[in-house]
């Protein structure tokens, strides 16, 4: 069994410490890789899981095995990857060096490339593609709250990994085609830019018919390069990818009665790209609209408001001032 010996989580952030909170909470030994803020946060606070159907776990540091150091690799039995891609190469060595050879490696990762990259640096190890469709927002203190609803996709294989690491309030199911789920994820998450230009709330943004026709223009985009590219997007909700542009053009009473009935998000919801914008990181730009950019090129395909969006990202990245609160006028250049 991968979930006999401890489970790993290499990153923890956002998404490491909500994961690794829970599997914690449910009883799982967990070994999380820290930056020294990250381990200093916990060790003062705790960690305090909090949900948006008001649910909460409570953890002490000692319930977990925190570290700088990745030699804590040592005798576990999966690795949770939870890094930004950028950091997915480097991270990956240091799973090879630490882990054992027959540890499961799960990218829990957004974007296209990050299993190809935990593959090719840990060869004849199981790497696993995974998928988070929920939001988590790191709000200081130790706590982490998850602001939207939706279950951890994980490859399907033979040890049956996801149905090991799923716990009551974590599911995670198992998915015989990632590859379609995660190109249904970067659909999903070309919102994580226009959350970060706004400076908005998901969820409101999402009340927003303009806003939503800026998304729904942004993901037509993508869909074209996919089909160019004989990808098919796989949905990790009721809507078919191909509906979804449709979908947000609808009045709002309508688009809201569609959207209340498939997933819920509660009003802290905002992206990953925000909190990075918002703490001054580098985002993932590069490996969501980017990667659409990328295969656009590949099948003679123009993405013109993708390639705006980058633009304005790099241009936020460098201007360190966060969020520049962009209308979708602005963003579209008009
Ligand atoms: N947040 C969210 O709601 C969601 C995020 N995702 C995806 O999950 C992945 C992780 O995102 P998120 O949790 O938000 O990211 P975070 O930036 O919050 O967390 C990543 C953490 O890993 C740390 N880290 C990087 N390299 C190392 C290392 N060598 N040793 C120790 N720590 C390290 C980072 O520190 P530092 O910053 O100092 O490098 C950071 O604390 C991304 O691909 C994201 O797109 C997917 C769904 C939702
Ligand atoms: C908000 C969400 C869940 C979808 O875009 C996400 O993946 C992120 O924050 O990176």
């Amino acid at each position: 069994m991968v979930t006999d010996r401890p489970i790993a989580v290499a990153g923890a952030g956002a998404i490491g410490c909500f994961v690794g909170g829970m599997l914690a909470a449910r009883g799982h030994r967990v070994s999380l890789l820290v930056r020294p803020r990250v381990k200093t946060e916990i060790e003062r606070f705790g960690l305090r899981l909090t949900d948006f159907d008001g649910s909460e776990q409570r953890l002490s540091a000692g319930q977990l095995a925190l570290s700088e150091d990745a030699s804590i690799f040592h005798s576990v039995g999966a690795v949770l990857v939870t890094v930004k891609s950028a950091d997915t190469a480097e991270v990956a060595d240091l799973i090879a060096k630490h882990a054992p050879q027959d540890a499961v490696t799960v990218s829990l990762q957004n974007g296209i490339g990050n299993v190809g990259v935990l593959r090719e640096h840990l060869p004849g190890r199981t790497v696993l593609a995974g998928m988070v469709p929920f939001n988590v927002i790191a709000m200081g203190e130790g706590r982490f709250h998850r602001s939207t609803s939706g279950d951890i996709h994980i490859e399907a294989d033979k040890a049956g990994t996801a149905a090991q690491l799923s716990v009551p309030g974590l599911a995670m199911r198992a998915s015989q085609d990632m590859v379609g789920v995660q190109y249904g994820k970067l659909l999903i998450n070309l919102n994580n830019a226009m959350t970060a230009l706004s400076d908005m709330p998901l969820r409101a943004q999402l009340a927003s018919r303009e806003w939503r026709r800026l998304f729904a223009d942004q993901m037509a985009e993508g869909l074209a390069v996919l089909t160019a590219a004989g990808i098919k997007p796989v949905s990790s909700t009721p809507i078919p990818p191909g509906w979804t542009p449709f979908l947000l053009k609808l009045p709002d009473p309508i688009f809201n009665a569609i959207l209340g009935r498939t997933m819920k998000i509660d009003p802290e919801a905002r992206s990953s790209m925000w909190q990075d914008l918002k703490h001054g990181r580098k985002t993932e730009i590069d490996y969501l609209q980017g990667a659409i950019i990328a295969l656009a090129e590949r099948h003679g395909v123009d993405v013109p408001l993708s390639r705006r969006i980058v633009a304005l990202i790099r241009q936020a990245e460098e201007a360190g001032q966060g969020p520049p609160r962009l209308t979708p006028q602005q963003i579209r250049g008009g």
